[in-house]
């Protein structure tokens, strides 16, 4: 499988796309035309770099408005195609795009079109060079590519083939088994890219909305899987254009790139095992069991008022690391670690980062194997020194610089709280709330690196997303997406915050990066819970009156029931799974906080009570930029 991707995919001038593409480990690159023009060197000299960066130039494109023109623009045309094909010499490509003809003046008919293209493929070949023909999805005439595939059959000339965009096909809703009886010497390349379901103009969608494959919501994957029964093995180009990646970084978009096509290869793989597609063996998506702990990184001080905050939500201390000065706590499942030692990775996230929970692990089905996916996709491994007695444990780089570790119940690893740890005899002040799980992680991302989160742990592990929803803060949008396994045992909220003034915002801006904002634990009895932690001295957030005078409307609660929930701060919805109760802790530092939730079969995260949520933690949080008193 050999990967490629257009320039108009990236941010920056063309040296910038290039260096990107190569580092990011793509084989080749399209080079899109206007990139070029825009740039001041020379096509010999743009050829010459690109072979320099260690990439072959795929494609060049796109050359339009060609097939069906009456004349004189006919002649017109092919005097231009003959301007690109010196280009394309200079720069040492054999293969142009030529997109459907959008003008008003092109003329219909297959016949015609097959003509243009025969008399084009024959001056194409006297300088070596294939033309490929692609259906745009708002061609004038042609626009679908069962059509754009009937006229290169017609043209029938060995240098006229057919170009396949996912987009140009699924936005159509076309039957992309159309594709399987297509002979795979007359695909000259496949161009991929994803995009979210939008009602909206095709030509608005198509130049600002594609997204990688895997990160929208089209089929690519029943697009690719009919390419392969064709027995096509070449180059497989991401064309994406996106407003949020022409301006993102350019290193981290072609990373992305990169992952999608190796984690679409790999589906393709594993729904075709005899596929010709030749993708790289790694092992399958990690099945979580579940979230085995959570580690804070702190300082002294503030990791002693963090546990106090832990203690009153019913942690005990159960554990010391024999060495180092990590601390665990726990409740029920939950494994609370916190970690204040003065050197290593912890500290230096401190440092950076302040207070936070850096670093989280996660128990799957081989963590070997799971860190060896992560490598294939593109994922930076994580290591440090170990010590004597102390397990190496799998881990790899998040993306925004966390950590994620990996246990697992068939090696050492998952005797790592004996192995490493010795218990302590706590004095425990406070007594345990109910507490059994982690229900879900929340992350609080920036927002341009949404999609990267999702391609992140959609391609690493066994999990499906659901629908962006809008969580609306009094100070601006936060967009929620949710990672999670069918099983329930791992729930990643992902929180996009456009706007620094929002509380997912401010947590960005405060603690310099994207990061774990709260912690949600399960609990079988919320208002058992509710009483245990207020005899511990926890404060709930408080919930505005007016919300339970609207609920009581909204869902027509028993009296007595909203009562028993006001008295508690406790926050109620419903879906048509079931019910869902919710209590919050006031926010620690920048804004991190926990919640306690008990599901009777309900399936969402409350999104409906964000707001008002959201308005009661933000009077707690001190103003942007003001010191703590
Ligand atoms: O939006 C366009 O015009 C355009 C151009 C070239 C392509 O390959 C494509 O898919 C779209
Ligand atoms: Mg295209």
């Amino acid at each position: 499988m050999k990967t490629s991707i257009a320039t108009v995919s990236l941010s920056g001038d063309l040296k910038d796309k290039l260096q990107a593409i190569a580092k990011a480990g793509f084989d080749g690159v399209e080079i899109f035309e206007n990139d070029f023009l825009a740039f001041d060197e020379s096509p010999r000299e743009v050829g010459r770099m690109a072979r320099d960066f260690g990439l072959d130039i795929t494609l060049f494109q796109p050359f339009r408005d060609f097939e069906g023109m009456p004349e004189p623009l006919r002649t017109r045309t092919f005097d231009r195609a003959e301007r690109k094909f010196d280009v394309m010499q200079e720069l040492r490509t054999d293969l142009v795009l030529v997109c459907s003809n959008v003008s008003p003046a092109a003329q219909g008919g297959l016949d015609r079109a097959a003509a243009d293209f025969r008399e084009l493929g024959e001056r194409a070949a006297k300088r070596n060079l294939r033309v490929g023909y692609e259906a745009l999805a708002w061609g004038r005439h042609i626009n679908d590519h069962r059509d754009a595939w009937e006229i290169v059959r017609r043209a029938d000339h060995p240098n006229v083939g057919l170009i396949l965009d996912s987009f140009h096909t699924l936005s159509r809703k076309i039957e992309v088994n159309s594709i399987r009886s297509i002979p795979k010497e007359k695909i000259f390349i496949i161009q991929l890219a994803d995009a979210p379901l939008i009602n909206m103009d095709l030509l608005y969608w198509s130049r600002h909305f594609r997204n990688m494959p895997g990160e929208g919501d089209l089929p690519v994957i029943d697009f690719m899987r009919a390419v392969a029964a064709t027995g096509y093995d070449g180059y497989l180009s991401l064309e994406i254009f996106n407003d949020q990646f022409r301006g993102g970084n350019a290193g981290a978009i072609a990373v992305d790139g990169r992952r999608s096509l190796i984690y679409l290869g790999d589906q393709v793989k594993r729904a075709e095992p005899d596929t010709a597609l030749s993708v790289p063996a790694m092992p399958a998506p990690a099945e979580v069991k579940g979230v085995a702990f959570i580690e804070f990184a702190a300082e002294e001080e503030q990791a002693a008022e963090l546990e106090v905050l832990v203690r009153t939500l019913g942690f005990e201390k159960t554990a010391k690391h024999k060495s180092k000065r990590v601390a665990l706590y726990r409740q029920g499942a939950i494994n609370l670690v916190i970690n204040t030692e003065r050197e290593g990775f912890a500290n230096a996230s401190y440092l950076v980062h302040g207070t936070s929970a850096y670093a989280f692990g996660l128990m799957v089905g081989d963590a070997a194997a799971t860190v060896e996916r992560a490598k294939a996709l593109g994922a930076e491994p994580f290591a440090q020194a170990v010590g004597p007695g102390e397990l190496s444990v799998p881990a790899i780089r998040g993306v925004g610089g966390g950590i994620i570790y990996f246990l697992d119940e068939k090696s050492e690893l998952a005797r790592i709280w004996e192995i490493e740890f010795e218990p302590v005899a706590d004095d425990r002040s406070t007594m345990p709330a109910g507490l059994t799980s982690v229900d879900h992680v929340a992350q609080t991302v920036r927002y341009e690196e949404m999609l990267t989160w999702l391609l992140f742990y959609g391609s690493l592990l066994d999990v499906h997303k659901t629908p962006m929803v809008d969580i609306i803060d009094p100070a601006g949008l936060v967009r929620s997406q949710v990672v999670e396994n069918d099983a329930g045992s791992l729930r990643v909220t992902l929180n996009g915050a456009e706007n620094r003034n929002t509380l997912a915002g401010h947590f960005i801006a405060e603690t310099f990066g994207s990061g774990v904002q709260h912690l949600a634990f399960a609990t079988g009895d919320i208002f058992a819970a509710a009483e245990a932690l207020r005899a511990n001295g926890f404060h709930a957030l408080p919930i505005s009156p007016n919300y339970y005078d609207d609920i009581e409307a909204r869902f027509a609660l028993e009296p007595d029931l909203i009562e028993r929930l006001k008295e508690a701060n406790i926050l109620y919805d419903r879906d048509e799974h079931g019910e869902y109760f919710q209590l919050y802790s006031p926010t620690y530092g920048e804004g991190f906080f926990f919640e306690i939730v008990e599901r009777r079969g309900y399936r969402g995260y409350g999104a409906a009570n964000a707001i008002f949520r959201i308005a009661a933690l933000k009077k707690q949080l001190r103003p942007a930029g003001l010191p703590r008193d």
